[in-house]
């Protein structure tokens, strides 16, 4: 069931989830492209699978929201594609280069040219004994000392801190802005070396809500006028309001997206229509939402049926088995439900 939603409340109602092709929309290359990725910790003898066959694609171009519970697997994704860690398994290709083929050599130049990323906590985004000009300077001269003309520089600089609007904070160490200006400066400093991809890990973890509100539209602004891909992982659930694609990620794996967008109805006024789909893997996997299954009581085993247009579910009960039957057969085929031979 399609959602509308008034523009100025935003929400999108839980409830309405739709099957559709893995990984939600539309799917090319992919700039950021995740098949079956497998993360296990090994700590004590002990084994975590942070990951567990997760499937994503990011299309040149997009911002894309991961979100998901604590412990869901959101930072070990982010950080296998900053180029932090590496998979155990599948595959992860992120402008083109393969993440699990990297030498030491072709990470630092990932990390430096590639990739761009801003972190939750400020002291690891900027250094606190530079200015906001300076720490955006700093990774421009790290990349490429003699490239670059010093004005040119500058300049870039400059429109770096207009275009996140913190120009007038130019001189100013962390300690003597906002957090919202420090992260606004940390986006540029992850922006100076023009990235390909942009990474936030909970960019707005330390701010209030206008205020990470706020942070999420300049994201949202700076993949607009740069074009630059971008993926944030955040808590916030507001984060729907302000991107048009939003991945969840459930034990290590993506199980439902939210899409959104923004349609003129018969009276000329804009509102956005905002869809929850289940995620269905290359093998036919899907992911049912908790609710659901808590709803209808489903575990363990459950009956299937192919209809004309959709699949039915139900639970395993000798009552449900009954009218299972009688769908799966009205329908003239049957998935896992009740065959009579
Ligand atoms: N270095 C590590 N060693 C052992 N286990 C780890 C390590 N890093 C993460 N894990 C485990 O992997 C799982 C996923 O962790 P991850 O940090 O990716 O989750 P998250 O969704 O980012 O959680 P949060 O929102 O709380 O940051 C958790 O069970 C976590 O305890």
């Amino acid at each position: 069931m399609t959602t509308v939603i008034d523009l100025d409340d935003g929400r999108a109602p839980a409830g309405s989830w739709r099957g559709g092709p893995e990984g939600g929309s539309g799917r090319g290359g992919g700039e950021i492209l995740c098949r079956d990725l497998v993360r296990i910790f090994a700590t004590d003898g002990v084994e975590v699978q942070a990951l567990q066959g997760l499937n994503l694609t990011v299309e040149p171009g997009e911002i894309v929201a991961v979100v998901g519970a604590s412990g869901s697997g959101k930072s070990t994704l982010l950080t296998i594609l900053s180029g932090l860690d590496t998979p155990t398994g599948g595959t992860a290709t992120v402008a083109g280069t393969d993440l699990l083929a990297m030498g030491p050599k072709a990470r630092v130049a990932y990390q430096r040219h590639t990739v761009g990323f801003v972190w939750q906590q400020t002291s690891r985004n900027l250094l606190p004994y530079l200015t906001a000009r300076e720490n955006v300077l700093m990774p421009l001269e790290l990349a490429a000392p003699s490239r670059r003309e010093r004005a040119a520089r500058a300049r870039r600089v400059d429109d770096l801190l207009d275009l996140l609007e913190v120009g007038h904070v130019a001189e100013r160490r962390p300690a003597e802005m906002s957090g919202g200006q420090q992260q606004r400066v940390a986006i540029a400093v992850a922006m100076a070396n023009s990235p390909r991809v942009l990474l936030a890990d909970e960019p707005t973890g330390e701010l209030d809500e206008a205020t990470s509100a706020e942070v999420l539209e300049a994201m949202r602004g700076v993949n607009r006028e740069t074009g630059v891909t971008t993926l944030v992982v955040t808590h916030d659930p507001t984060v729907s309001e302000h991107v048009a694609r939003t991945v969840q990620i459930r034990d290590g794996r993506t199980s439902t997206e939210t899409l959104r967008r923004t349609e003129t109805d018969e009276h000329g006024q804009a509102r956005h229509v905002s869809e929850e789909f289940a995620v269905l893997d290359r093998v036919g996997r899907l992911q049912l939402p908790e609710d659901f299954m808590a709803s209808l009581g489903l575990r363990d085993r459950v009956r299937l049926a192919l209809e004309p247009d959709h699949v039915g579910v139900w639970p395993d009960t000798p009552s449900r088995a009954a009218e299972t039957g009688r769908d799966t057969g009205s329908a003239g085929s049957g998935g896992s439900g009740r065959s009579e031979r």
